[in-house]
């Protein structure tokens, strides 16, 4: 058995708009950096944490975190669209360990995934079907959310499983968003009735055309953004490099003490993205001491991003 580690910022935005080249250049550098060590470990399995943006999950019902034993993308921005390839008992012996670690899962037996969730294996696969993937959705766009100390038990949780479950296996896990931002998704306290709607459920399988409007709003606040408009918060590179920082020393205990409220206010909305990053760092841990083999961190308005990609494996 043995684990490894990638995560990686999402942006959907990486296709529509255009930072400077050398900026282009950078990203992807950290891109073929994430490939070439996947590439060369060549994992069994994937363990995917990711979240979603009202495509999958919505106030109907929104979960602090929830395990795929189907999952199907959507296609959102241009991604991949499809099913996942996800070994479905696996993903119910999973469910059963961390229930009986105290972690509630909740399962869908089909969910409903975007590109906060397929974006990474696109990027290093070039295809989100290349390996068997157990999908873990992690809120990180809903309030309210669960204290980080509960994610970092998830993680703890299947860092374990894959320790006492997985002993002939390589694992890839990937933690996928972040770090810093605050993209126009709506949020139900600001909402209009009819955004609210759309939150509660309503914005579930949007028509073509409803599909391309919101994306439009998407790309054109990062064109704003870009040209030094203030449409959304900014982002925060201290707290992104303090976060990093943090995860690379191997003692998550600091960010259980984080308030949701407080990384709202200074990292923005989406900044709980980072949730899936300390999940995978934690499922590391508990695998065993771990180094940061590659580490690339650079702010990036035009993808409304405090963007990273890290990757780590055991000592
Ligand atoms: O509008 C969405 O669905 C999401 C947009 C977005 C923009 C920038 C960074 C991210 O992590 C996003 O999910
Ligand atoms: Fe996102």
């Amino acid at each position: 058995m043995t684990l490894a580690l990638v995560t990686m910022s999402h942006s959907p935005l990486l296709e529509f708009v255009d930072p400077p080249a050398e900026v282009k250049a950078q990203v992807e550098v950290a891109f073929e950096a994430a490939r070439a060590f996947v590439k060369d470990y060549d994992p069994d399995l994937v363990i995917n944490i990711g979240p979603d943006h009202y495509n999958g999950f919505f106030y109907d019902i929104m979960p602090p975190f929830c395990i795929g034993y189907e999952a199907v993308a959507i296609g959102d921005f241009g991604t991949q669209a499809g099913a996942l390839d996800v070994p479905k008992e696996l993903a119910a012996e999973l469910t059963d360990y961390l229930m009986h670690r105290d972690i509630d899962m909740t399962v869908s037996l089909r969910m409903e995934v975007d590109h906060g969730a397929v974006q990474p294996m696109e990027i290093i696969y070039g295809d989100i079907t290349a390996k068997p993937i157990l999908p873990i959705f992690v809120n990180s766009v809903a309030p309210p959310f669960t204290p980080l100390r509960r994610i970092r038990q998830l993680g703890e949780g299947i860092g374990a499983f894959v320790k006492e479950h997985l002993a002939d296996k390589k694992v890839l896990i990937i933690g996928s968003g972040g770090l810093s931002h605050e993209p126009p998704v709506p949020q139900i306290a600001t909402a209009t009735p009819e955004v609210r709607q759309s939150l509660l459920g309503g914005g579930r399988h949007l028509t073509p055309e409803a599909r391309d409007a919101r994306q439009q709003r998407v790309i054109s606040a990062a064109k704003d953004f870009a040209a030094g408009i203030n449409v959304v918060k900014p982002l925060a590179p201290e707290w992104d490099r303090e976060l990093m920082r943090i995860l690379a020393t191997g003692d998550l205990s600091p960010i259980d003490e984080w308030s949701p409220d407080e990384m709202t206010e200074v990292a923005g909305n989406s900044s709980h993205e980072v949730r899936t990053w300390i999940a995978a760092y934690a499922a590391l841990g508990v695998v065993g001491e771990y180094t940061v083999d590659y580490s690339f961190y650079r702010p990036i308005p035009e993808y409304i991003a405090g963007f990273g990609v890290t990757i780590a494996s055991l000592k």
